[in-house]
């Protein structure tokens, strides 16, 4: 769907503005206003936050077109892998505590059970926002500078590599705006984080964790000096996923998350049932041919997936 779309918006685009940005369209048909999408390379989707002025704080329409981006990704043939980063002072503030608050502090309905049934249509709207990155069967980074607070980390547990800047600190503000966390961070942070002890200290007091600490506790694999250094290596690894065959990061991707969720029993059937026809790819005596022939899996030609 993405794919013929993103090539012509994409030269378009590239030729007005110089530069490889992708007019990508919400489902409304209107194009992105809480996000900046583009291709770096062919393969590589980069989808930036932005909003700098407000930090990046999820508004109406952020909620909405992150799941338009991700489906769109998830169905662009072109595309391997995806980084997420936020534009300007910090990654993001977390929900737009201007723009939200009468959808979630006064839910419509005529009473209580119309009310709580709508909120709850709401909350499984929200949730979506950040399911629809893990659900994305293209390996997701993201690459975190400055504060990533509330809903910030909600999005960035859904990811599947984390790295952050020197001056990163992560919040999970929820607590501290009377509410418990529920679009993602409570169930999944303790799936990324070995420590409950940890996981149920920063949630049960919003204490800022930065990047040191976040490196030891494997929220994040890699801290870097400055945003710069961060994005280029960001690229470089997205470059180096980008390159291998899409039915080994795809299947990869699908099969840990699975993993993570099940047994390992169960998750040795799925890969058995996943891998009887993924092995059958020409992917792998490409892979191995180039193996053999010390040769980098860049020259590799793959096809689209
Ligand atoms: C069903 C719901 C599911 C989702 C739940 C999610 C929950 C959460 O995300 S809880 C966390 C909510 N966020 C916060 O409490 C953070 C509030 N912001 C801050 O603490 C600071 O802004 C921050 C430390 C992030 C950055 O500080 P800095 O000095 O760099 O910027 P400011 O001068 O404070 O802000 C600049 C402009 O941005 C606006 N802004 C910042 N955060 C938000 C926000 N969360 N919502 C709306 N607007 C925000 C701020 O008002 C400034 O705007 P302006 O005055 O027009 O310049």
């Amino acid at each position: 769907m993405l794919s013929s779309f993103v090539r012509t918006a994409f030269r378009k685009r590239a030729c007005l503005l110089g530069q490889n940005a992708v007019r990508a369209m919400s489902s409304s048909g209107g194009p992105f206003t809480s996000l900046v999408v583009s291709r770096p390379t062919e393969a590589i989707t980069h989808v930036e936050l932005n909003r700098p002025e407000k930090r990046n704080a999820m508004n109406r329409a952020f909620w909405s077109e992150m799941v338009d981006c991700f489906n769109q990704i998830a169905d662009d043939s072109e595309c391997r892998v995806v980084v997420v980063s936020g534009a300007g002072k910090i990654f993001t503030a977390g929900i737009d505590l201007m723009d939200m608050a009468s959808d979630v502090l006064q839910p419509e309905g005529d009473d209580t059970a119309r009310q709580s049934w709508n909120l709850r249509k709401i909350i499984t709207k929200y949730q979506e926002t950040f399911s629809v990155i893990e659900r994305c069967p293209k390996p997701v980074l993201v690459a975190v500078h400055g504060a990533c607070v509330g809903g910030g980390v909600d999005l960035i547990t859904a990811c599947d590599i984390r790295l952050c800047t020197q001056d990163a600190w992560f919040q999970i503000k929820e607590v501290d705006i009377g509410l418990a966390a529920d679009v993602g961070t409570l169930q999944r942070l303790p799936k990324v984080i070995g420590s409950r002890s940890l996981v149920n200290e920063l949630a049960l007091t919003a204490r800022k964790l930065y990047a040191d600490e976040a490196k030891s506790c494997g929220l994040v694999s890699r801290v870097f000096m400055d945003k710069e250094v961060m994005m280029a290596a960001a690229m470089e690894m997205a470059g180096e996923i980008a390159c291998r065959s899409p039915v080994a990061t795809q299947g990869t991707k699908i099969n840990l998350i699975y993993s993570r969720d099940h047994s390992v029993a169960e998750g040795l059937d799925y890969m058995a049932t996943w891998n009887m026809s993924m092995l059958q790819t020409q992917d792998v005596m490409k892979s191995a041919q180039a193996a053999m022939e010390k040769k980098s899996l860049k020259t590799v030609p793959f096809s689209k997936l």
